[in-house]
């Protein structure tokens, strides 16, 4: 199975590159299911005149971990999350747990323009195969229960 969905966080000083970067891909992600969290959910709706966008909570709130259990369910493919590097973040705990989340289930992360843009135009984005790589915990959680 290709990507289906994907997931779009941004911390607030990086709201507009991500807006911006989503307006202008438009076309690649309009066969996409989007996911988002609140605020930048609510931008992108406002941009794209898309009321398609599933918008959970405000990071800060229980967004991002929203998100991240979502990704354990297998529900969203690929994450685009321009966090800030510079201003910390109140919710920093709920952040490292949505990237050890993504990290856990092996999807593919972009932190900023440049890694979104090699992403969209990788051959995983439509390869059918893509999904297959999911890693198999069975053994893992019958082991902690021995
Ligand atoms: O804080 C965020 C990610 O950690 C993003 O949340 P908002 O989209 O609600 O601003």
């Amino acid at each position: 199975m290709a990507v289906k969905s994907v997931a779009l966080v941004a911390h607030d000083n990086k709201k507009r590159e991500l807006v911006d970067w989503v307006s202008s891909n438009q076309q690649r992600l309009a066969p996409l299911a989007l996911y988002a969290t609140g605020t930048t959910g609510r931008l992108l709706q406002e941009r794209l005149r898309r009321d398609d966008i599933h918008t959970l909570l405000s990071g800060p709130l229980g967004g991002d971990q929203q998100i991240g259990a979502k990704i354990a369910e297998g529900e969203i493919d690929l994450l685009v999350f321009f966090w800030d590097p510079l201003e910390p973040q109140p919710h920093d705990p709920d952040i490292k747990a949505l990237l050890r989340i993504a990290a856990l289930w092996n999807i593919p992360v972009a932190c900023n323009r440049a890694s979104a843009e090699f992403i969209l135009s990788s051959t995983c984005m439509t390869d059918p195969d893509h999904r297959a790589q999911r890693p198999d915990f069975s053994d893992h959680a019958r082991r902690r229960v021995e």
